[in-house]
């Protein structure tokens, strides 16, 4: 059997919403991954937050070192400091990022370097797209898994993303994936192969291809950068949610031939619920009943966690892996 990332039309959402919400289960049923197209944010956008990521990353080390990462995990971290997967790397991952809070109405609570405190309305502006783009693709979640209208219907998800609440834990990240040959590194893979935490990930590919997706469970394809699309993935937190029923799939970036001599960069808009919101399944009947046990779980029961717990138990694992 052959594997490939579909690609899923969000044009005319709202009279469309039925047809992409089945073509959107079928995509998280299986693969977990699907490329989104015709969606509403402007490519000038997205070119723009790129320009402002190289900006910053051409920054000194020493420079970009006075934002380093805070104990809530955010801000800028070097090559190395996160191990997405801590069982099978010798080292961490040969990336750098910069990790946004949500913002403020004007405010951001990162200490921003000069580039984004200049652009700081642009910033925010673009993570609050990011937002509304994830909304409509957790709609769409929510009418294809029958959520009733008593329970919340297609609001279910999103009260549980508000952008605007102390809670909420949404997070902007630029990364960077600096040119070098994978020799120099030792390891073809350059981040870990993981899956992600919070409820989807909106992903930002821009002109040099290089991650894979574990599409069977065994076998590694490639996402290949798909003209202006985003793609989305399920997280940790969606396959708690839906009882193993949406699948978070595991990914990861390995050193191309081209990235000898080209920088890669990416842009992710992690969509993860506010912090004291139940990993108790979504009322729906396409679910299973019972919800498998998944290699994460920790030991307590699990139905008592939170949104908070989860994703702390998540990040610990890769910044402060104990193998
Ligand atoms: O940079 C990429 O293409 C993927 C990044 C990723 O999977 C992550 O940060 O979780
Ligand atoms: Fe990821």
């Amino acid at each position: 059997m052959t594997y490939s990332i579909p690609i899923i039309d969000f044009s005319d959402f709202s009279n469309r919403s039925a047809i992409i919400a089945q073509e959107v289960l079928e995509a998280c049923e299986t693969i977990g991954f699907f490329y989104m197209i015709s969606h509403t944010i402007p490519k000038q956008q997205i070119d723009h937050a790129f320009e402002l990521s190289k900006e910053f990353y051409d920054l000194s080390y020493e420079e970009k070192s006075k934002y380093k990462i805070q104990s809530n995990f955010h801000g800028y971290s070097g090559l190395y400091v996160q191990r997405l997967d801590p069982k099978n790397q010798k080292q961490g991952d040969h990336k750098e990022t910069y990790d946004f809070l949500p913002f403020r109405k004007g405010e951001s609570l990162n200490l921003l370097p000069e580039v984004f405190l200049e652009n700081k309305d642009y910033l925010e502006n673009f993570a609050r797209t990011c937002h509304s783009t994830a909304i409509q693709v957790l709609q769409a979640f929510s009418i294809a898994l029958k959520i009733p209208e008593e329970e919340g219907g297609t609001e279910w998800f999103s009260v549980r993303h508000r952008y605007d609440v102390p809670l909420s834990s949404e997070l902007l990240r630029f990364l960077k994936y600096p040119k070098g040959a994978e020799e120099t590194y030792n390891d073809p893979v350059r981040t870990g192969a993981h899956t992600d935490y919070g409820s989807i990930t909106l992903l930002f590919q821009k002109d040099i291809p290089g991650l894979e997706v574990q599409a069977s469970r065994t076998d590694w394809i490639s996402a290949p950068i798909v003209k202006d699309a985003i793609l989305v993935n399920v997280g940790g937190v969606m396959e708690y949610w839906t009882n193993g029923l949406f699948k978070s799939t595991l990914h990861r970036v390995v050193f191309l031939p081209e990235h000898q001599t080209h920088d890669r960069y990416s842009i992710a808009y992690f969509v993860q619920p506010e912090k004291d919101a139940s990993l108790a399944a979504v009322p729906s009947s396409i679910i299973p009943e019972v919800r498998p046990v998944f290699e994460d779980a920790p030991k307590n029961d699990d139905q008592e966690m939170t949104v908070d717990d989860y994703l702390n138990m998540r990040y610990q694992q890769s910044y402060h892996p104990k193998n």
